[in-house]
């Protein structure tokens, strides 16, 4: 409890005394701000610490008692079974266990969801922002009220551990508590006109409806971030989650209900038929928009699609972040952030350290170092088990890649320090592995691995180190860490990403801008930029004044 108040007073700086913190959303924030510091907290007792606060029930009975578990198509304000009576099972990937059977739909369903959404946005888009305000906050609150839940939803279909899944449903709710609170202070412009007798203004109106398709690393946060801010603009929307983590997406439509949202307002179609959705709601002259999160080769495909209709996109694609250690960095928080950077979801976020890469003095401490802290703080395991901070990979498939990087890698000169090949916990499960030495034309340096493993590349100056961090076609985030104050300035400035971590790993929040350049993506998510996303800007000429 002494760690746990410790990191309290990290999480929250400003309040004198744990037990203050009442709120559920206080206490979710509490639970994700101590997550993340957990891995940068040098006590090694800390997490065992923080996370026995909490009595864990037994996932499969939670399962079938839990309150928020869909298993069809919400589409028009019903709960309906796919148009074709197929369904899909949802498997957890820690035991490969059956963990719920859905609704597996289709082309029909999508394009019913896409006519109940066109015809909701007739009124929708006529509510003030004061009513969807209210909409989105009682939504807020319900997640909130949920977030054990909705957690428990999440590692069950996912398998990250229970407390970045608390993490993640915080997360989300947040993007809620934001976009309520900021389309309240949406304003035009009076512009003045060249000429007398005329007035001009700009209006902002929401596009309509929007197609978002969502990844299963972040199965709730990565909708949240997209529909609050859809909803809040007056849009009305079809989402289509990853057909591997449908659940968190389905418990979030059935709050929406229970908040009230109208229907049509927000529809949800889950299936194994990506493609063919996917088509259907880039094709149809009735959608808008199209807000995609997941692989740049999907993206890609999605915008050829919404090209034929000339539809916004916003895509939040695919990373390789470099991570840079100059020789004045703070080396200790650098190992700490490398650490937590690399293996937060087990590797697989698109903000993940992809390439580390170390400059030459501080090269061989770094790599010891690393490694000793990989020891120290990261366990594999179930991520229902309170000491787990690695939880498997999502499918076969990912466990393929990750080990091909590493004999790719390693048969091009890298050598392994820690790690290397499946673990023992099941067949999907990865031991957190560090490489050093890897040359830099090695696969895993070219392309994003989406597993835990860190390679570990030796540089000699900042020119090089800048080179090989932009040497790739995709640039989402990258990190370095330096102590020189007009390197930490030149270097944010050069290296060709949308998001910037200089002497930190922790990048995401909700008032920040989100988002990629190259390959990596268009638009933003988050922050006031989000909610632009979903607005159209109408010029009005009044004549004859
Ligand atoms: N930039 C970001 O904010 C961000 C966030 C999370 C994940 N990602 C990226 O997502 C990727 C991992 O996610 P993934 O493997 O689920 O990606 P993916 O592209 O395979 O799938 C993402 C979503 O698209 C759907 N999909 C797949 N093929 C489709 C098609 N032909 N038409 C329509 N929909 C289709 C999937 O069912 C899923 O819902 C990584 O590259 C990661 O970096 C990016
Ligand atoms: O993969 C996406 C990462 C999202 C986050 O960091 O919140």
């Amino acid at each position: 409890m002494a760690t746990l108040s410790r990191l309290a007073k990290y999480a929250f700086p400003n309040r004198t005394s744990f037990a203050r913190l009442q709120h559920p959303l206080q206490n979710s924030a509490l639970v994700r701000r101590c997550s993340l510091l957990l891995v940068e907290s040098n006590d090694s007792n800390a997490r065992t610490m923080a996370t026995s606060a909490q009595p864990l029930p037994k996932y499969q009975e939670f399962m079938s008692s839990a309150t928020l578990i869909r298993d069809k198509a919400y589409i028009d304000g019903k709960w309906v079974g796919s148009a074709d009576g197929e369904t899909f099972d949802v498997i957890n990937p820690a035991t490969q266990e059956k963990i719920g059977v859905v609704a597996d739909c289709g082309p029909e369903d999508t394009q019913r969801a896409i006519e109940a959404a066109f015809h909701a946005f007739q009124t929708w888009k006529k509510t003030t922002p004061k009513q969807r305000s209210a909409a989105l906050r009682r939504w807020f609150e319900l997640i909130t009220k949920h977030t054990k839940e909705l957690s428990m939803i999440l590692t069950a279909e996912n398998g990250k551990p229970l407390a970045e899944a608390e993490a993640e449903v915080a997360s989300g709710a947040s993007f809620f508590e934001w976009y309520s609170e900021m389309i309240r202070h949406v304003t035009g412009e009076v512009i003045e006109a060249p000429a007398k007798g005329r007035q001009l203004f700009a209006i902002k109106e929401p596009v309509g409806v929007c197609g978002l398709i969502t990844p299963w690393n972040f199965p709730s946060s990565m909708l949240a971030r997209k529909v609050s801010a859809a909803v809040a603009a007056g849009c009305t929307v079809v989402m289509k989650p990853a057909a591997e983590t449908p659940l968190s997406a389905l418990a979030l439509a059935a709050l929406a209900e229970e908040a009230g949202i109208p229907p049509g307002v927000v529809n949800i179609v889950a299936g194994k038929k990506a493609s063919e959705i996917g088509k259907v709601l880039c094709e149809s002259p009735l959608v808008a928009k199209i807000s995609f999160t997941g692989s740049t080769h999907v993206g890609k495909l999605l915008m050829q699609q919404s090209a034929l209709t000339m539809k916004r996109v916003s895509m939040e694609l695919g990373g390789n972040a470099p991570f840079i250690v100059f020789d004045s960095a703070d080396l200790k928080a650098a190992v700490e952030a490398a650490v937590f950077c690399k293996f937060r979801a087990s590797g697989q976020t698109c903000i993940c350290a992809n390439r580390i890469l170390v400059q030459e003095k501080i090269y061989d401490e770094f790599v010891q170092k690393m490694g000793e802290e990989i020891e120290k703080k990261l366990k594999v395991g179930n991520g229902f088990d309170q000491s787990s901070t690695q939880g498997p990979l999502i499918n076969r498939k990912a466990l393929d890649k990750v080990t091909a990087h590493v004999e790719d890698a390693v048969s091009n000169g890298g050598k392994i320090v820690r790690g290397g090949k499946g673990h023992k916990a099941g067949p999907q499960f990865f031991e957190p592995t560090l490489i050093r030495d890897v040359p830099e034309d090695a696969l895993i340096m070219r392309e994003e691995t989406f597993g835990p493993v860190a390679p570990i590349v030796k540089f000699r100056t900042e020119e090089e180190a800048v080179k090989i961090a932009n040497s790739t076609s995709v640039g989402l985030a990258g990190y370095f860490f330096s102590q020189d104050m007009a390197q930490i300035w030149r270097v944010a400035k050069k290296l060709e990403v949308g998001m910037v971590g200089a002497n930190t790993a922790m990048i995401s929040t909700v008032e920040a801008p989100f988002g990629g350049v190259k390959e990596s993506g268009l638009g933003r998510e988050g922050s006031h930029y989000g909610l632009v996303e979903y607005q159209n800007v109408k010029y009005i000429c009044l004549g004859g004044l």
